[in-house]
């Protein structure tokens, strides 16, 4: 990995600064989401193995009268700047928690693609509440964090922890997991998002009349992860949302065919969708992909990226 100057091991205060904390947080892909059926509560349960991937937002945190966010980026039209961003409701919680005021300015440098079902919301969540814990010099445990995250969403734990990692439950009960070597990718951005709770409600319609197992891991997987093996990795990769996501966007059909065309190793809609991404064998057929994908016409933008990828974590402010 580059480009992690000043980073901070355990997202700690920078000494003497008190005046701007910027947390770094990666996107991640689902290289296995096996979804059980629907819960009392609403939600599924899952078998999610998430894996960190090199595209990053920026969330910095600086004292101010009152909670104000601002956002900038090629998608920053499309995210809210009210108390329902999911970085505005972390800083929040962690305030609550402690008697205090949320008066910070939050600003997000955002690069993950909204609403894409890369966890970019959940990203600038779990920065906030790494960036205003160290502004506020809480010294939060991990564990307190990792709780405020849990209640904030269910893919916000991981976006703190980055790599890879197994979440069970909704998602949110991580078991971090090795991985041997890394993965390169290939992410076709759609125009428009997909809502995550209507790809859930398309997954309960299409598997209506079905017995829907136990989510499980697959050992596979698992062991393509853990000995970086990208041809093992390409042929256990699954998405049990895919097909809902098809359903709703059927046109992303093409845009699967043509990265497996171009060379890609496998692929698959990446969560909830809309993104598709792609395995590829190395950083030279990922530029191959990527090209063929845009040139393709069936994506608006096309990005390269690696994992793992570290989760939240503090660096130097942009001056
Ligand atoms: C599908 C996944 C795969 O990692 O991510 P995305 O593709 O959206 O990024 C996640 O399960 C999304 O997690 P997240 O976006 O945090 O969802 P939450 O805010 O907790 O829940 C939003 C809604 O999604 C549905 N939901 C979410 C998680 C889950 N295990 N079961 C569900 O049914 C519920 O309808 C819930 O009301
Ligand atoms: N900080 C944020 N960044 C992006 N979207 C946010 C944010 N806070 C709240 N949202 C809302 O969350 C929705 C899902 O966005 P996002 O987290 O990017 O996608 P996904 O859930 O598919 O991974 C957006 O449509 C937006 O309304």
């Amino acid at each position: 990995m580059t480009g992690h100057e000043g980073q901070r091991p355990g997202g700690r205060l920078a000494s003497g600064t008190g005046e701007r904390v910027t947390v770094r947080v990666p996107a991640k892909v689902n290289v296995q989401l096996a979804v059980g059926g629907a819960r009392a509560d609403g939600f599924h349960d899952l078998a999610n193995v998430f894996l960190a991937v090199s595209l990053f937002d920026e969330v910095t945190v600086a004292p101010a009268a009152e909670l104000t966010v601002t956002c900038t980026g090629p998608d920053a039209h499309q995210v809210p700047l009210d108390a329902t961003n999911l970085a505005a409701r972390a800083a929040v919680l962690l305030a609550e928690r402690h008697g205090l005021a949320p008066n910070v300015h939050i600003d997000i440098a955002k690069d993950i693609p909204v609403a894409g079902g890369m966890a970019g919301g959940s990203a600038d969540g779990a920065g906030a509440l790494l960036a205003c814990d160290a502004l506020w010099g809480l010294d939060s445990t991990r564990a307190e964090l990792l709780d405020i995250c849990a209640e904030l969403g269910s893919d916000v734990p991981f976006s703190l922890v980055g790599g890879a990692a197994l979440g069970t439950g909704r998602g949110e009960r991580l078991t971090e997991l090795p991985v041997g070597g890394d993965f390169h990718w290939v992410f076709a951005v759609a125009d428009g998002g997909l809502s995550t709770p209507k790809v859930y409600g398309e997954f309960d319609r299409l598997n209506a009349l079905v017995r829907v197992p136990e989510p499980r891991a697959s050992a596979h997987l698992l062991e393509a992860l853990r000995t970086g093996d990208a041809a093992a990795l390409a042929g256990a990769l699954s998405n049990d949302l895919q097909p809902a996501a098809l359903s709703l966007r059927p046109s992303l059909r093409s845009t699967l065919e043509g990265g497996l065309a171009a060379g890609a190793l496998a692929a698959l809609v990446s969560g909830s969708g809309p993104t598709t991404a792609f395995l590829v064998k190395d950083p030279r057929e990922a530029a191959v992909v990527a090209e063929a994908l845009l040139a393709s016409g069936t994506c608006r933008a096309a990005r390269v990226a690696s994992s793992p990828a570290p989760g939240a974590h503090q660096v130097q402010p942009r001056h």
